[in-house]
């Protein structure tokens, strides 16, 4: 297949996974300019294009061309110039490019030139196996079930139910169901989805009147995957679909394994028929990863990576980034790329270099909890017991939901910290606030402009 041919089908696949405004927005218009030695350059007509595609959609991009070429893919991007091609990048370019390439896509036993394998039906991402599945105190028991109905799909776990805050390797534990279940047995139907494609497919079904051909390639799945289930809350006909799914495939003795940010009973405006077929099946939740998990973890992407990582290094970023092991992932490519660019060996100087941004640390340092609830506190003209007691009424609602949100996002605080700074919250309550403000901004004009003054307040305009 040729470069236009295949960027032909990781389009038509990335359409089902954004939204529509970002796919014509960002994506329509971009073009496969080279892929060699399984780094691909996609090119955009201008650099805001490339910025929003850098920023926003190169773990999607990426996603998809490894499915296609069936093995991982490094992708960058450039500015589309119709007079000189884009494929003959300065020294210095290609400095960065093989070093992004080294970071993205560890190299493979043959770094052939492309060759194109049909887009595979299981949706797995081939990085995503148990081998590589760093097991603590944090994970077992979500791990041990997965083992367990990948060696015998429908025994005993089903559904199988896993859940936990973000990036903590829910979807790296369904991917490994999938692989090891067909390394066991080929003949298996196995399909990972998000829980956006399968509301995607539905829609497309619908609108093409194709419901029937919908059901059939659901229904004769033999472990079917959704990931992120808390998505599909509120849409009524795609809660309605995956419900007759559900027991289709149930009643007919298949694996059913399900990921969530959270469990059943926190997934606000999920329909209780759905709720309890959920915890009628095997919950098992994953935790923060502790000091010496999230070290090991350090140490296995290192090798993934092909580098070594000094021990002084794998406990300072461990200690420095405690809940999310896919930010933990990206301090150490930060790492590895510095010292890649810079010809410099991985040492404790180096790291503490790459991951300090001077700017939002001398912000932060100067930033507590109390202030922000402060300010939040007048710009509302709430008092502060207001804010952290139990009121329910609206106008206090909205400025504690602000003060979650801005307490993550200017101070990093993790959800169960904002909740004990709030009096005693649930995190799942923050997460829904978090949430909450997250969607309101994007057309609230008002609500930005309050937010927008509360950050003037904090950082004295
Ligand atoms: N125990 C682990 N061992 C090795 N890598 C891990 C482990 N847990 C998570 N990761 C890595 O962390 C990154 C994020 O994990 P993943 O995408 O599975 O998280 P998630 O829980 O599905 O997140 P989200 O809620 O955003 O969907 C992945 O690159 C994954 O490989």
């Amino acid at each position: 297949m040729q470069a236009k041919q295949i960027w032909q089908v990781a389009l038509s696949d990335l359409e089902t996974r954004v939204s529509r405004a970002n796919y014509e927005t960002w994506l329509r218009n971009t073009e496969l300019i080279s892929f060699e030695d399984d780094c691909a350059t996609i090119g955009a007509p201008n650099s805001f294009a490339v910025e929003q595609l850098r920023s926003k959609f190169a773990a999607p991009i990426q996603e998809t061309l490894s499915l296609i070429t069936g093995r991982p893919v490094a992708v960058q991007f450039a500015v589309l110039n119709s007079d000189r091609p884009a494929l003959h990048p300065t020294p210095r370019r290609q400095a960065r490019r093989t070093a992004v390439a080294e970071l993205e896509a560890p190299p493979t036993p043959s770094s052939r030139q492309l060759e194109l394998t049909v887009t595979p039906e299981h949706g797995l991402n081939p990085r995503y196996t148990f081998e590589k599945f760093v097991v603590g105190a944090n994970n077992r028991l979500a791990h041990a079930a997965a083992m367990a109905v990948a060696d015998r799909p429908a025994d005993k776990f089903n559904p199988l139910f896993i859940y936990g805050g973000v990036g903590l390797g829910k979807t790296h534990l369904l991917h490994a169901i999938g692989h090891r279940a067909l390394a066991r047995r080929p003949q298996l139907k196995v399909r990972y989805v998000s829980s956006e494609t399968f509301t995607n497919d539905l829609i497309h079904a619908i609108r093409q009147q194709r419901t029937d051909e919908f059901r059939n390639r659901y229904r004769t799945i033999d472990i079917l995957m959704i990931d992120d289930i808390q998505f599909i809350a509120g849409k009524e006909s795609t809660q309605e679909e995956f419900f007759h799914t559900f027991n289709a495939l149930y009643q007919a003795g298949k694996q059913i394994v399900i990921s969530s940010d959270r469990p059943p009973k926190a997934i606000h405006n999920l329909a209780d028929r759905l709720r309890s077929r959920f915890e009628g099946g095997l919950l098992a939740d994953i935790q923060a990863p502790d000091l010496e998990t999230r070290q090991a973890i350090l140490a296995e992407k290192g090798r993934e990576l092909g580098v070594r990582v000094p021990d002084d290094v794998l406990e300072y970023v461990a200690r420095k980034i405690e809940s999310n092991i896919r930010e933990l992932e990206g301090a150490l490519n930060r790492i590895v790329a510095l010292a890649q660019l810079y010809h410099r060996s991985i040492t404790l100087d180096l790291a503490v270099e790459a991951l300090t941004d001077s700017h939002a640390e001398a912000r932060r340092q100067q930033l507590t909890p109390e202030a922000v609830i402060d300010a939040v506190s007048q710009q509302y003209r709430v008092t502060v017991p207001e804010l952290v007691g139990p009121a329910r009424r609206r106008d206090v609602v909205v400025p504690r939901q602000v003060a979650m949100y801005l307490m993550r996002e200017e101070l990093g605080l993790s959800l169960v910290e904002i909740g004990q700074r709030l009096g005693g919250r649930d995190h799942t309550t923050v997460l829904h606030g978090i949430e909450k403000i997250e969607q309101q901004l994007q057309n609230d004009g008002q609500l930005r402009g309050e937010v927008l003054a509360v950050r003037e307040r904090l950082y004295g305009g």
